[in-house]
């Protein structure tokens, strides 16, 4: 049953455009507010986002606009901008949120400078908004085309949690609720970093060992930062950590592990860059990582070598050869 009927979408890259189209089938009205012109266009003309979800066939009942002011009766809005662009994002829409709707973020990143959490820079820029995080394991394209999904929708209010779940999961769309926001905020952003040092174990063909190996400290490392910062170690054993950590270490179909996997056959973050129009968050958000790590006393050597590469500071070799001269300890430290 559908709590929320209107529904605002903010955002019109893949992953706005794939929840859209898995909340427009479960009966809600959805509304996308893009960025692009072309994309509010194609929507609109040809039920098809074709800059950023080509391919994919989309529920005619969507509508695109490009004026914020259209999402001002949604009754609820997802907010699924790129991190470092949430912030001026919902300067934009505050005049425009309806009292009471809640926002749900659905990026996964940190800000760069503030080191702020995406829900911390909600609290910044419209203080006591409703709210609540998605994220988890779920390609936008998978998402796009009905394909089984599972995620984790955390939020502080259990009862606000159960509503959006009932209003955005389907058969083959499920979230499952946690109450804690800042592990799942966490999980989201350092996986992203993290696929980019699994990209560069493949690109630099290390073997599988080496990849296993990978993942299972660098949850470690995820899992130090998000207790560090208070949230709980269960909720980044869950989808919001391990399960995406998994995904997105495993498939090149991840932007982050592609651009790792290209680091490691060589080529540099500048063409790598250039030839994609898609969001790369780990980049973005592997200075911010190690920023809080650093503040917090938390050790994430693995993310210090993604950033090392990503800024320019040591090459991938030198970030490498870092990684396997650090003295044994013990696994659990
Ligand atoms: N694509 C996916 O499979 C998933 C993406 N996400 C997250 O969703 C968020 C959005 O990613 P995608 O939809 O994949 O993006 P995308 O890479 O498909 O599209 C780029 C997006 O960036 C926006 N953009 C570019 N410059 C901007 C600016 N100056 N101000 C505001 N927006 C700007 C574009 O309008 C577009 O919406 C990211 O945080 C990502 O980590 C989360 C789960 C899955
Ligand atoms: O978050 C994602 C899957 O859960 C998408 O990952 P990429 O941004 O690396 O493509």
């Amino acid at each position: 049953m559908n709590t929320f009927h209107k529904i605002g979408v903010i955002g019109g890259g893949a992953w706005g455009t794939a929840l859209a189209q898995t909340v427009a089938k479960t009966g809600p009205q959805v509304t996308i507010w893009a960025r692009e012109t072309e994309v509010v266009q194609s929507i609109n003309d040809r039920c098809e986002n074709s800059l950023f979800l080509p391919g994919v066939a989309l529920d005619p009942a969507i509508h695109a606009t490009s004026d914020l002011g259209e999402l001002a009766s949604a009754e609820m809005v997802l907010i699924v901008t790129p991190a470092q662009h949430m912030r001026a994002t919902l300067k934009d829409f505050a005049c425009h949120l309806r009292v009471g709707s809640p926002l749900v973020l659905c990026s996964k990143g940190i800000e760069q400078g503030s080191l702020k959490l995406m829900s911390e820079v909600l609290a910044e820029t419209i203080p006591n908004a409703r709210s609540a995080v998605l994220s988890g394991p779920s390609f936008a394209a998978d998402v796009a085309r009905g394909l089984p999904t599972a995620v984790t929708l955390a939020c502080a209010d259990r009862g606000l949690g159960e509503d959006i779940i009932a209003t955005i999961g389907s058969a083959s769309f499920r979230p499952y609720y946690a109450p804690d926001v800042i592990g799942a905020e966490v999980g989201g952003a350092v996986k992203n970093v993290l696929a980019i040092a699994a990209g560069i174990v493949d690109g630099k063909a290390l073997g599988r060992s080496a990849h296993a190996a990978l993942i299972s400290r660098g949850f470690a490392e995820m899992t130090r930062l998000g207790v560090a910062l208070g949230g709980k170690a269960e909720t980044l054993a869950g989808l919001c950590g391990l399960g995406d950590l998994i995904l997105t270490c495993s498939s090149p179909q991840s932007r982050n592990m592609s651009c790792g996997l290209a680091l490691g056959r060589g080529e540099s973050l500048e063409t790598i860059m250039v030839q994609r129009n898609s969001v790369t968050e780990g980049v973005a958000s592997a200075p911010a990582v190690v920023a809080l790590a650093r503040r917090h006393g938390v050790e994430m050597p693995i993310c210090e070598a993604v950033n090392s590469v990503v800024s320019g500071a040591g090459t991938v070799d030198e970030a490498i050869a870092a990684l396997l001269s650090r003295p044994f300890t013990s696994e659990n430290a």
